[in-house]
């Protein structure tokens, strides 16, 4: 319970200042007796025009701006309402105060950067349950609490269901939390109140250019994660030249991890042998194996040790642990048949991840199956087509979620990608050898066949999604049963045949 003239962030009361709140939401749809409802400008609505729903659920008090305090409806009578030039800037401490938000239980690890995050966040969860930790996890797959799972709506949450969030952890006796940090997140201040005790940086290539405009604010968005509002300390790996910017503009003290001797790196990949390794650092030396396949996940994996090392665990604590951990992570390099062919679903859905997905898959033929979701970041779709064409044998083009875009549209942007590659005799791809599925399942199927009994297959793009978006419409649809069904299906009629 808190006062309105005790909350943080300077806003203007406005009506009785002793009225209490026990809940917060931006959303007038969850909104609960007594609490307060945040009624944010939004790029479709304002939320002041979704008061009175708050109102009939029962809002003691109403946050919002001065032109959302205009629209509230005149049965909003004697409710008190606070007023900020900017609700969502004063958000996230308010909610922090509310639910009570304590900046040590649970210790949170946050890890920002395009591709890996959730991986490494099940990567870091799995090491800390296994030295013994009670966890929580929060993420673009799952959110569990102590073991108990439910589901994610976004890859970070707003902020008033993260500090409910951590409210509930430390009452299940969480200790440490490991948690995905969108940049949409940082810019819409979504993690606001939280405190990292180590932040992790994993890449940073082109994606959500829809949103954040240029790559440079892309990056300023992530690089907010590495000042002393947010964490204490940092760990980056150095996977490309935006992380090598961050090392110099981070606002905390930050290690780096690289398995490039050049690189000079506080914590060296070194003696690789399969997924197995030895990171490295100035007083250390820990022998480790990736618990997933891809070059990649060996780093993904440095980067969670390397974080738990600058928590404060010892090496030793953790030696155990780090050679013989298992994490599933769904939809992440998932192999759904070993093989004839080996087929594995991943959510490869940048031209980065693309490229780095069919690098570390072998395979005769190397057959990916990849289309790109509507209202994204459109200038991806090319890339990724080239990065397709770039690093396999056959490409088939197929729909993502096209949301409410074309799907045809969408398609021809990837196919025109992968034939620019053909043009430019970058291709690994013969020109024949990019065709063209409107239907998912019949481009998987499409794909299994071409793999065979020697190739491999990788179908990219929707991992652990369970349904696909056709404007209004979600049809159900998980790319591993299809693909398993597909695999099957081939076995049975080579058998027949
Ligand atoms: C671009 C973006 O992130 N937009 C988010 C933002 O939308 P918005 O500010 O435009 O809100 P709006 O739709 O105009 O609505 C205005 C206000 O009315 C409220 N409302 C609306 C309807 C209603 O019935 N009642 C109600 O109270 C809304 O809660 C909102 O506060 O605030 C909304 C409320 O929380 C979010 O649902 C919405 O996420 C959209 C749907 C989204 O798709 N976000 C994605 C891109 C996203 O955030 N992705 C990242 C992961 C990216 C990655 O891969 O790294 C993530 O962290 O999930
Ligand atoms: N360290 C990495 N570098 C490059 N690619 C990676 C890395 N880790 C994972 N990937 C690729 O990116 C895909 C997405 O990985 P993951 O889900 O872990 O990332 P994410 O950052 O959580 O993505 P999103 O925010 O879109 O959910 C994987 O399926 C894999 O193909
Ligand atoms: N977090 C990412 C996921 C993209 C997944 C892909 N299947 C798509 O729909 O584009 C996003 O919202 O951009």
């Amino acid at each position: 319970m808190m006062k309105l003239s005790e909350l943080p962030g300077g806003a203007a009361v406005h009506g009785d200042g002793n009225t209490t709140v026990n809940s917060v939401s931006l959303d007038s749809r969850t909104v609960e007796p007594g609490g307060l409802y945040a009624a944010l400008p939004g790029t479709n609505a304002h939320g002041a025009q979704f008061a009175q729903q708050a109102l009939d659920r029962g809002a003691a008090a109403i946050l919002t701006d001065p032109a959302g305090r205009d629209l509230l409806p005149a049965s909003a009578g004697d409710i008190p309402v606070l007023t900020h030039p900017a609700p969502r800037a004063i958000l996230g401490d308010i909610a922090a105060a509310i639910y009570g938000t304590d900046p040590q239980t649970p210790a949170l690890f946050g890890i920002t950067g395009t591709n890996g995050k959730t991986t490494s966040t099940f990567i870091l969860d799995a090491l800390l349950r296994s030295i013994g930790r009670t966890t929580g996890l929060i993420g673009t797959v799952a959110t569990v609490i102590a073991g108990q799972e439910q589901p994610s709506v976004r890859t970070t949450p707003e902020a008033p269901d993260l500090h409910r969030l951590f409210k509930n952890m430390r009452d299940q006796g969480v200790d440490a939390c490991s948690m995905e940090v969108s940049s949409h997140a940082l810019s819409q201040h979504r993690v606001d109140g939280a405190h990292f005790t180590v932040a992790g940086f994993t890449n940073l290539s082109q994606d959500h250019l829809d949103f954040h405009g240029t790559m440079e604010e892309y990056y300023r968005a992530k690089a907010l994660l590495f000042t002393p509002q947010f964490a204490s300390r940092g760990v980056i790996v150095l996977a490309d030249d935006w992380a090598r910017q961050l090392v110099n503009d981070s606002q905390i003290p930050v290690v780096t991890v690289s398995a490039r001797p050049e690189d000079n790196a506080d914590y060296r990949i070194e003696d690789i042998d399969g997924l197995a390794f030895t990171l490295r650092g100035s007083s250390v030396s820990l022998r480790a194996k990736s618990p997933l396949p891809g070059d990649f996940n060996i780093s993904n994996t440095a980067l969670a040790l390397a974080m738990l090392l600058e928590s404060g665990v010892s090496a030793d604590e953790l030696a155990a642990a780090a050679e013989g951990f298992s994490v599933n992570v769904p939809g992440r390099m998932e192999v759904v048949s070993e093989q004839a062919p080996r087929a594995i679903v991943d959510y490869s859905h940048t031209p980065d991840a693309i490229e780095k997905a069919l690098a570390g898959l072998s395979g005769q033929p190397l057959v990916v199956v990849c289309g790109a979701g509507g209202e994204r970041d459109d200038s991806k779709r090319p890339l990724m087509g080239r990065a397709a064409a770039e690093n396999a044998d056959v490409v088939i083009i197929t729909d993502d979620n096209p949301r409410s875009e074309d799907p045809a549209t969408i398609r021809a942007e990837v196919i025109a990608g992968a034939r620019a590659a053909v043009a430019e005799g970058t291709s690994r791809a013969a020109a024949d050898a990019i065709v063209e599925y409107a239907s998912r399942r019949e481009a998987i199927e499409a794909g299994v066949a071409a793999a065979g009994e020697s190739g491999t297959v990788l179908v990219a793009g929707k991992g652990h999604e369970p349904g696909q978006d056709y404007g209004d419409t979600k049809l159900p649809f998980d790319d591993r049963e299809i693909t398993r069904t597909a695999v099957s299906q081939r076995g049975s009629s080579a058998a027949t045949r």
